[in-house]
């Protein structure tokens, strides 16, 4: 039987986890490992329209609570519609940011509470967890200078948040950190992005062997 296992990649804004997930996913390929790579919110028809809704820069008007709920229906149809399925294939699911963005971001930066995020994740998707998580720790300064040099992808309505949000964003992250340190593994993101992949790849290779 194959080993599944759900992988998540989380950290600040221009971290670099788009860029590490796709050549990760080429290593595991290249290794004969079945691989899907996938994003939140995101990665199916219906969780990218909630997407596009949630991170357009014209909807200021929206409410905190609004937007950890659009979050949590975003990823209740991409867990049940495509993570889930995967992983009973057997396959190593790579998800570019999943809970602990809502827990840094939602409940954390945003003031909801921690505590009131992962009731509303739990009623979305159950008491899941992933197995493993990297977090691509970063100054949120560096970050956010790296999306705004490089003009690859649009600046969604959570990139123009003011710098103190940011940071609350690390914090969050940090205290997750502390309450799941087993799961959670910290990968210093302001290396090359050679010395990160290696980072990560060392991390991921260990837990599959
Ligand atoms: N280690 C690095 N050093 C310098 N630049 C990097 C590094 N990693 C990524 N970048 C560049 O920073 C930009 C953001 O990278 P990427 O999109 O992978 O980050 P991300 O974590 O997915 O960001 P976001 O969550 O904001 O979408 C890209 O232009 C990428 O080429
Ligand atoms: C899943 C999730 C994401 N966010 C935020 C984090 C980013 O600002 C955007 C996603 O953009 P990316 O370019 O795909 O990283 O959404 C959040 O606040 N809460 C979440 O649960």
């Amino acid at each position: 039987m194959k080993q599944s296992l759900f992988i998540t990649f989380e950290g600040p804004e221009g971290a670099g986890k788009t860029t590490v997930i796709q050549k990760i996913a080429e290593r595991l390929a290249e290794n004969h490992i079945d691989v899907l790579a996938t994003r939140e919110p995101g990665g199916i028809e219906i969780a990218e329209k909630i997407r596009e809704i949630i991170l357009n820069p014209a909807h200021t008007a929206m409410d905190e609570h609004t937007e950890a709920l659009l979050y949590a229906a975003a990823r209740s149809q991409h867990y049940f519609e495509k993570v889930r399925p995967a992983l009973d294939a057997g396959k190593i699911v790579i998800c570019d940011r999943f809970i602990d963005s809502s827990l840094a971001y939602q409940g954390y930066a945003r003031g909801i509470g921690m505590e009131e995020v992962l009731a509303i994740n739990e009623f979305a998707i159950g008491k899941k967890l992933p197995d493993m998580t990297i977090l691509f720790d970063l100054l949120p300064e560096v970050g956010l200078a790296r999306i705004h040099t490089h003009h690859e992808r649009e600046v969604n309505r959570l990139d123009v948040e003011n710098l103190a949000f940011h940071q609350k964003v690390r914090e969050g992250y940090l205290q997750l950190v502390a309450q799941y340190p087993e799961r959670i593994h910290v990968i210093d993101a302001a290396q090359s992005i050679e010395a990160v992949v290696d980072s990560v790849w060392s991390v991921l290779w260990e837990r599959i062997q």
